[in-house]
């Protein structure tokens, strides 16, 4: 999407996640994405809190790097999405092997999803971060059953290995908390912050 980048106040996403670009579509305000190519090591003894604040809020401030003169009228928004399991993060798997072995450890019990938002505004260089944890409860399943859904491939570029907007969908019995947190983007603290960036979602 093209702005007249000095009178159009609109988002910058900081993302390559389609799902993301996908949910914020769906509050109609001006955006345009910019992938970010932030650094995501974090220390051990940090925790999911920590990690996803952070992670979101270099995201952002990688974009804002590349952008500052271009776009005054630009709030950047960055998002970072893990998986936590008995205080353990689960990432991306990074092959279907680890997916098989990240499905078997989060079936028949409940873990958290924690998805973080940061937004900062180009003009004046503010900043504010907020996360969301939400509780999602799996299903046991069969050794057949993880084996089949890690050979489709949907879980490979998603925290925890599965897709809860797609066939990841049957294992999970219920959640509590907000669900497009889990799919990558908190759309009720997202236009929150916004409003409070200037972008307002509902005129
Ligand atoms: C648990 C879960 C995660 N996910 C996704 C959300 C995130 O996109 C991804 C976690 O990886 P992230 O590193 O948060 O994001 P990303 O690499 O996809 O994109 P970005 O460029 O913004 O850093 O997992 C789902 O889509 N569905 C789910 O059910």
């Amino acid at each position: 999407m093209e702005f007249a980048a000095s009178s159009t106040r609109h988002v910058v996403l900081a993302s390559t996640s389609p799902r993301r670009r996908e949910l914020l579509a769906t509050l109609h305000i001006p955006f345009e994405v910019m992938p970010s190519d932030a650094d995501e090591t974090t220390p051990d003894h940090w925790t999911p809190e920590q990690i996803v604040m952070e992670l979101a809020l270099r995201k952002a401030k990688a974009v804002l790097a590349t952008l500052e003169s271009a776009s005054p009228q630009a709030v950047i928004m960055g998002s970072d999405t893990i998986v936590v399991l008995d205080g353990q993060v689960l990432g991306k798997p990074k092959d279907e092997e680890e997916a098989a072995l990240m499905l078997r450890s989060l079936q028949g019990r409940s873990h958290h999803v924690y998805t973080a938002v940061a937004c900062i505004d180009v003009a004046t260089g503010r900043s504010e971060v907020e996360y969301r944890s939400t509780l999602v409860t799996m299903k046991a399943l069969t050794e057949e059953e993880i084996i089949a859904y890690a050979k489709t491939g949907e879980g490979l570029d998603k925290a925890g290995a599965y897709a809860i907007q797609g066939l990841g969908a049957i294992f999970v019995t219920s959640i509590e908390g907000c669900y497009f947190s889990v799919v990558g983007l908190p759309l009720s603290l997202a236009s929150e912050m916004l409003g409070r960036f200037g972008i307002r979602v509902l005129k």
